[in-house]
C-alpha cells in the first residue's frame, strides 16, 4: 500500500473544506453558541438531555453494526475492531451518565417521547445498520456523528468561553482530549477506506456525511425549541 506523504490531506479534510458551511452549521449551532456564552435557556438543555438519551440508546445497535462490518470486511480488522469496541463499551457509561444527569435536573427519562428530529435521526441510523450498507459508509457516518459533538463541545470549553458551571461536565464528556483522540482514530479508519474505495462509493459516503450534518442541525434546532409545557409554567 502506498503511504500517504506527510502533509497530504485526506479525503475527509477535503470534504470538511468543501462543506465548511454545513459543518459549521452543525458544530457552531446557535444552541452551542448559547451554551458557550452562558445565555442558554435551561429548559432547552433539558429537552436536549432527554432526546439525546433516546439517541444514544439507538446508537448502541448502530455502533454494534459497524463493529460487525469491521470484523467481516475490514482489511485491517484487528485494530479497527478494537477501536470500535472501545466506543461501544463507553456507551454503557454514557447511558448511566444520562440517567444520573437527568435525575439531577429532574428530567424523567421514562416519560420522554421522541420528537420528530430524534425519530428521523434514529431511523437514519437504522437504515445504516442494514447489512447491505458497506463498512466504508457506516464508519464514515460513525466518525461524523462523533466529531460533531466533539468539535461543538470543545468550543464550549475554550479559555474565553462563558459556559455555565453546571454545564461544564456535559461539555467535558465530548470535549475532552481522549474523546478527541478517539475521533481521530475513527477518522483515520474512514480515510483509509475512502482512499481506496470506488468512485461510486465515495460519492455515497460524501452524501452520508452531509446527511449526518443535516440530522445534527435538525437535532439542535429541535433542542433549542422551548417545550409547550415549559411556556405554560412561566
Ligand atoms: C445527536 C447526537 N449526535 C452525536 C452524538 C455523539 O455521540 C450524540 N450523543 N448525539
Amino acid at each position: 500500500m502506498e503511504e500517504k506523504r506527510q502533509g497530504e490531506v485526506g479525503i475527509i479534510d477535503k470534504w470538511l473544506k468543501k462543506h465548511l458551511l454545513m459543518y459549521m452549521a452543525a458544530t457552531r449551532h446557535p444552541m452551542i453558541l448559547s451554551i458557550r456564552d452562558g445565555s442558554i435557556n435551561i429548559s432547552c438543555f433539558k429537552t436536549w438531555l432527554g432526546q439525546d438519551y433516546l439517541f444514544v440508546r439507538a446508537l448502541v445497535p448502530f455502533v454494534a453494526s459497524v463493529l460487525i462490518k469491521a470484523w467481516n470486511d475490514s482489511d485491517d480488522s484487528n485494530t479497527d475492531v478494537e477501536v470500535i469496541l472501545s466506543g461501544l463499551a463507553s456507551l454503557k457509561d454514557e447511558i448511566s451518565w444520562f440517567q444520573n444527569e437527568a435525575s439531577n435536573w429532574g428530567v424523567q427519562l421514562s416519560h420522554i417521547v421522541a420528537h420528530k428530529a430524534t425519530g428521523d435521526y434514529c431511523r437514519f441510523l437504522e437504515s445504516l445498520m442494514l447489512p447491505e450498507v458497506e463498512f466504508t459508509i457506516s464508519i464514515t457516518a460513525y466518525w461524523a456523528i462523533e466529531v460533531v459533538y466533539q468539535d461543538a463541545f470543545t468550543h464550549c470549553l475554550e479559555d474565553d468561553a462563558k459556559t455555565p458551571p453546571e454545564l461544564q461536565e456535559t461539555c467535558q464528556r465530548w470535549g475532552n482530549d481522549e474523546f478527541g483522540q478517539y475521533c481521530q482514530s475513527l477518522k483515520k479508519i474512514a480515510n483509509r477506506r475512502l482512499e481506496k474505495c470506488s468512485d461510486d462509493l465515495l460519492v455515497k459516503a460524501e452524501a452520508t456525511f452531509l446527511r449526518v450534518l443535516e440530522h445534527e442541525v435538525q437535532f439542535w434546532n429541535m433542542s433549542a425549541m422551548v417545550e409547550p409545557e415549559d411556556l405554560a409554567s412561566k
